[in-house]
């Protein structure tokens, strides 16, 4: 498999497939999904920045920009392989749905296809050196048990000095259909401590740690307790500032209006056999999102893009 995945897609001296499970130490490897064999990752090195990505989830896992010394996305020392669950860190994919079900509790929190191998439709490179991966994803007789729809993903992934992830619905089907989604970038910082999140002062938001009021945000974000906050109305750029690394993320979204600030805390980051337990002082999730009252309706044949760009 990952043989004839670098026969067909790698790029010299840019962009190869590596076996994923050598590079999870053996006891975080719970149980290797069977739909294909090993677990592969894109590694991309460019002049610009070096990025990992999973098929499995069509997953970013990592992206460094050769300016920086410390990766911008966060994965869990404790990220575990586990057939059927997502990996904890870098920017899982939730689709057609964000957080629960709104109806039915018993289906997957955050959709289902943060856990399924996407395939590789197309690498290559842009005129200006950056790598670009385009990974798709389908419906199946058993998404269409979870979801009964007719769909394409697409996520777009441009590694350079920013990284771009776009991702694509294509509505295939007869009928409009209506979904809420994120690109839930899990931000690697020096200590929780010194961040604040810049562009969200006097936005509303729905604060899901006290049951789902409403707030305004009064100044930068600071974070000292659980935080699980969508914030509506966003404005296209927010920043995360780091006092104890000196240095500011940007997040640049289009096609959404909404973004969900996430941090656990130590207690609940305790409760997550994927975590360790200070985990929650290394990261941060901004999340590029069309959730709470920012819904997305695809019309048949039409496609939606939500993008995110990721930048030092
Ligand atoms: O544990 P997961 O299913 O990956 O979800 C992790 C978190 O994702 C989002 O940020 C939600 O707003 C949180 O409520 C949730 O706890």
């Amino acid at each position: 498999m990952i043989n004839q995945l670098n026969d067909r897609y790698a790029i010299d001296g840019q962009l190869k497939f590596i076996d994923g499970t050598t590079e999870f130490p053996p006891d975080r490897i719970i149980s290797v999904p069977e739909e294909v064999e090993g677990f592969p990752i894109i590694q991309i090195e460019n002049n610009f920045a070096k990025a990992t990505i999973a098929l499995y989830g069509g997953h970013v896992l990592s992206f460094q920009p050769m300016t920086e010394a410390e990766d911008l996305l966060f994965l869990s020392e404790s990220a575990r392989i586990q057939a059927g669950k997502g990996l904890r860190g870098g920017i899982p994919v939730c689709w057609p749905w964000f957080g629960p079900h709104p109806e039915d509790s018993t289906l997957p929190s955050h959709g289902f296809v943060r856990n399924r191998f996407w395939s590789v439709l197309s690498t290559g490179t842009t005129p200006g050196g950056e790598t670009q991966i385009q990974l798709g994803l389908t419906d199946t007789p058993e998404t269409r048990e979870l979801w009964p729809h007719a769909w394409e993903l697409v996520i777009d992934i441009v590694v350079g000095d920013t990284l771009t992830v776009g991702l694509i619905t294509r509505n295939q089907g007869n009928e409009p259909f209506t979904i809420t989604q994120a690109l839930h970038t899990y931000f690697q910082v020096g200590n929780i401590d010194g961040v604040r999140i810049l562009g969200l002062d006097r936005t509303e938001y729905i604060d899901k740690v006290e049951g789902g009021v409403q707030k305004s945000q009064a100044g930068v974000v600071e974070i000292d307790s659980e935080v699980d906050r969508i914030y509506m109305n966003v404005p296209p750029k927010l920043a995360i500032d780091d006092s104890t690394w000196k240095r500011q993320i940007q997040i640049l979204s289009k096609g959404s209006s909404s973004a969900v600030v996430w941090n656990p805390w130590s207690e609940k980051a305790a409760k997550f056999a994927d975590l360790s337990d200070d985990d929650y002082l290394r990261f941060v999730c901004v999340e590029t999102t069309n959730a709470g009252p920012d819904q997305i309706e695809v019309f048949p044949g039409h496609e939606y893009r939500l993008e995110s760009k990721i930048r030092n």
